[in-house]
């Protein structure tokens, strides 16, 4: 398909993207797989993991303090209070007063992270009754929002569905502009209107521009807001009463887009969002770089809400389904020929 879009660590496509001949992109090194990705993303939360692990249980036996250190290890990995003490209960009832190696530790760690996060791994339904099904998408200021709007549009446009992309971000000329670009390259009209105008307004036309166009789908961007900042926290309010007044029914899937180096921080997002803008789902973007992953452990503990999507890198087919199993593995450092079957290269 495309090739990557964004250059790397750019917080705008190139504004020449459009002419770019896709087929001609340069040559790029193989790209890893997105279990590679995955793993390489989580490498700073498993190696901290794996490393503490190594220290407290080489040759010794498991006893209250050891218990203990592990502990302070997962919680300074972000996994948060309930987890981790699920982590120890489960580590100490297996092997109390008795060695226990390492990679046993491991193990059990991973399938412990793996209960926690099953019953939030879901995939995203679209139900294709409620025509145009109208996604909101929410997050801070550069989480990968219009990222992974285009992501899921690159998706269901190559399912053949009729996808319309409105163009939220109504405070930055520049973010209308790149989500005009993703829409010309994926075939989806955008609907815009003048820099700075009300984002509740265009969220209203955006429904009526989708029904209209018998789109299947709406994808409202949204700009990128601080959830302390009460009066951009009261405009999102408002797009979602005006929504509802051009169908009370939408959105009807509500998507917080996390960036996953943050840590502690995307709780508060969790909270505070959900509170807003009725969240139904996330997507945790940017597990390839230097991610913080186990915060999502403590997010799956606290919230309980589903996680559709990983995101691993910055081009279009970079999404990737959550998995429970498979991130468990990867926060828990379990050797690579334990990985899953890599997904197709991109
Ligand atoms: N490595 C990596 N980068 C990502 C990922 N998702 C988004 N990005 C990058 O993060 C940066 C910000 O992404 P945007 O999609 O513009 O974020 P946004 O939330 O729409 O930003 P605002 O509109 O400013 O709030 C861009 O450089 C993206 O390429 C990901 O999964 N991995």
């Amino acid at each position: 398909m495309f090739a990557r879009l964004f250059g790397r660590g750019g917080a705008e496509p190139a504004a020449e993207a459009p002419e770019a001949p896709v087929e001609e992109a340069p040559e790029e090194a193989p790209k890893r797989s997105w279990w590679q990705r995955l793993t390489g993303g989580l490498s700073r939360t498993s190696q901290a993991i794996s490393q503490g692990v190594t220290d407290i249980f080489t040759k010794r036996k498991l006893d209250a303090l050891k218990l203990e250190e592990l502990e302070d290890v997962l919680l300074r990995a972000d996994l948060g209070v309930g987890a981790t003490s699920r982590i120890i209960d489960a580590v100490g009832k297996a092997r109390y007063e008795k060695d226990i190696a390492p990679e046993e530790v491991r193990a059990i760690l991973a399938r412990e992270v793996e209960a926690v996060l099953t019953p939030v791994a879901q995939p995203l339904e679209i139900d294709e009754t409620k025509k145009p099904f109208v996604f909101l998408v929410v997050g801070v200021n550069g989480s990968g929002k219009t990222t992974t709007i285009a992501k899921l549009a690159a998706k269901w446009r190559s399912e053949g569905k009729k996808v319309v992309l409105a163009a939220g971000d109504t405070f930055r000329a520049a973010a209308v502009d790149q989500l005009k670009i993703w829409g010309d390259r994926l075939g989806a009209e955008v609907v815009a209107g003048k820099e700075g105008a009300d984002a509740a307004g265009l969220a209203f036309d955006a429904i009526k521009r989708a029904r209209e166009t018998d789109a299947d789908i709406l994808l409202m961007d949204t700009a990128g807001r601080l959830q302390n900042r009460a009066e951009l926290m009261a405009e999102l309010e408002k797009i979602v009463r005006v929504m509802k007044k051009a169908d009370p029914e939408t959105p009807h899937s509500v998507l917080l887009v996390l960036d996953a180096t943050v840590g502690q921080n995307a709780l508060q997002q969790v909270e505070i969002f959900g509170r807003v803008a009725g969240v139904t789902g996330l997507v945790m973007t940017k597990l390839d770089g230097t991610a913080r992953g186990g915060i999502l452990v403590a997010i799956a503990e606290a919230h309980g809400l589903p996680i559709h999507f990983i995101g691993v890198g910055e081009g279009q087919d970079d999404l990737e389904p959550f998995t429970a199993r498979d991130f468990a593995r990867a926060i828990a450092g379990l050797n690579e020929e334990d990985a899953p079957e890599a997904a197709p290269e991109s």
